[in-house]
């Protein structure tokens, strides 16, 4: 399994968020050295499919972003599908149930150590209180987080897909041991966009966050390589 990271820029995991395959495999190229994993997700596969991760996996750890969410079975056969490419993470949705995430775990077992980190996607980034609870869900993201956490990390979950919010109440209630991957991320004067729960990198490493997961800031960036370097220098320790 992909270790937790040691230097400053292996926190950062670029979202490569295209639906070219070729802008993936140069992005990939150029910003490999300077992080620690790529995120390929619904964008890339649904448009160019196994291949592109194909191609990518050999530049950089692929976290492989699909948010499963499904039947059980189902979700185990697309664990099994997706155990040949190797990726060193894959997410798959809380929501889904503990039935769900423990058939996930259970089909990815058969890839032995090279088996890809489990996280369990608990509430997107995107959505605020009020889009939350048009979902019907009350209490806001902080009670919805901890309680989706609890869930998929006792039925075999290995970490978590949160906001940088909710990075210190997943510590103070779970501890070191969860791996905590965290997207809704924006250097200061950052567009937020579409992200509605956000922090700076430096705020989500200092409450306990261990990958950050940057798309916009830095492949929107006239110079991606500088701005990853940059987020990367900013970060402590
Ligand atoms: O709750 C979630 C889960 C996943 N993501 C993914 O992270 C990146 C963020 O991209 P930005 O351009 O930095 O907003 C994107 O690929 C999402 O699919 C998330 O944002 N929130």
């Amino acid at each position: 399994m992909l270790p937790r990271p040691a230097r400053a820029a292996d926190r950062i995991i670029p979202a490569i968020d295209t639906s070219d395959p070729a802008r993936a495999m140069a992005l990939a190229h150029t910003l490999a050295p300077g992080c620690g994993a790529v995120k390929l997700g619904l964008e890339l596969f649904t448009a160019a499919g196994p291949e592109a991760v194909r191609q990518v996996a050999p530049l950089a750890p692929v976290f492989l972003d699909l948010k499963l969410h499904d039947i059980p079975n189902t979700v185990a056969g697309a664990v099994r599908s997706l155990l040949p490419l190797r990726p060193a993470m894959l997410t798959l949705h809380a929501a889904g149930g503990a039935a769900m995430v423990a058939a996930a775990r259970e089909a990815a077992e058969a890839a032995g150590a090279a088996r890809p980190i489990l996280l369990a996607v608990t509430v997107l980034t995107s959505l605020d209180a009020a889009a939350l609870s048009e979902t019907g869900v009350a209490g806001g993201p902080v009670q919805q987080v901890l309680r989706l956490a609890r869930l998929a990390l006792a039925a075999g979950a290995d970490g978590l897909v949160c906001s940088p919010r909710e990075v210190g109440p997943i510590r103070d209630a779970f501890g070191e041991a969860p791996l905590l991957v965290v997207p809704g991320v924006r250097p200061a004067g950052s567009a937020a966009g579409d992200q509605a729960r956000t922090a700076t990198p430096a705020e989500a490493v200092a409450a306990g966050a261990d990958w950050l997961v940057i798309g916009r800031p830095i492949t929107g960036a006239a110079d991606p390589v500088a701005a990853l370097a940059g987020i990367a220098a900013g970060l402590p320790g």
